[in-house]
């Protein structure tokens, strides 16, 4: 369980000081999908860094299973917006998805071997020996899954995952974490600025305020399970969703007043 604590979040200091997230709680039940949503600027990004340990809190206290995170913990992997540069193009697939766990895995046979099967996890099963370059931009992500997949982690923290890829990838990369996560039984949260994409995988949506963010509203996303990406999105009920968040959203930032401005249904960055 992931248990975050009157969180406070500021850079800088004194006139140079942005106060980014304040006094926030929040708790990740095991196996929860949780995504996370919120005005452009709101903090999304340093939430999830200050989840993974990688940026430090300025107080209160993120912990994973009663341990304080201050670092990033083994059970959990990052897969970041960015594929082209969180993969490095002179290695191979194969050794991209293996780098994380040299120090994991000490045979190399078994290293290969959950490799290969991350591979196959995300639909990538014998591509190990190409180069990323060699791949369209939704196989590099799908490397970049794979690779916090081989990981076998029992939370998976995604930023923005689908931002850089077309409609159609993105359709099948959220049925791709859908099936992986139900599989598994993988904890996920995933930060999005698409609406329709928080609806559509989440058991539940967190709202943050404008900066400094807070939780505006922690939605439970009841929502019949498995999703399809055209019955669900058929469904009243999503539609009703949908326009809560979006709402939310808009009231918690007077900035955006054109709703073509925000991400309903379309990849904004
Ligand atoms: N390293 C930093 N130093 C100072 N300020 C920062 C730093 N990183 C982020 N910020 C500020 O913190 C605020 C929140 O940024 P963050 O990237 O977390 O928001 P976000 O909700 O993820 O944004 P977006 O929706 O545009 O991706 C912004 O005002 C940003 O300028």
């Amino acid at each position: 369980m992931l248990v975050v604590t009157n969180l406070c979040k500021t850079y800088g200091k004194d006139q140079d000081a942005v106060e980014t997230i304040r006094d926030m709680s929040l708790r990740i039940e095991r196996g929860q999908f949780v995504c996370v949503v919120g005005p452009s600027g709101a903090g999304k990004t340093t939430l999830l860094r200050c989840l993974t340990g990688l940026l430090p809190v300025s107080g209160g206290s993120v912990r994973l299973n009663d341990a304080e995170v201050t670092s990033p913990p083994a059970e959990m992997a990052v897969v970041f917006q960015d594929y082209s540069r969180s993969l490095m193009p002179w290695l191979t697939v194969a050794t991209n998805v293996g780098l994380p766990l040299r120090n994991k895995i000490r045979d190399s046979r078994v290293r290969r071997a959950r490799v290969e099967e991350a591979l196959e996890q995300v639909g990538l099963g014998g591509f190990g020996s190409r180069y990323p370059w060699q791949l369209s931009g939704g196989m590099q992500q799908r490397v970049a899954i794979a690779r916090g997949l081989a990981y076998q982690p029992e939370i998976l923290l995604m930023d923005e995952p689908y931002a850089s890829v077309d409609a159609q990838t993105r359709a099948d990369l959220e049925d791709l974490i859908l099936r992986i996560r139900a599989e598994a039984g993988l904890t996920v949260v995933l930060v999005t600025h698409d609406i329709d994409e928080a609806v559509y995988l989440a058991d539940r949506v967190v709202v943050l305020s404008k900066r400094p963010a807070t939780v505006l509203r922690d939605i439970t996303v009841d929502l019949p399970l498995p999703r399809d990406q055209v019955a669900t999105k058929s469904l009243a009920r999503f539609a009703e969703l949908r326009s809560t968040v979006f709402q939310l959203i808009r009231g918690g930032d007077r900035s955006f007043e054109d709703p073509a401005e925000f991400a309903v249904g379309q990849t904004q960055r």
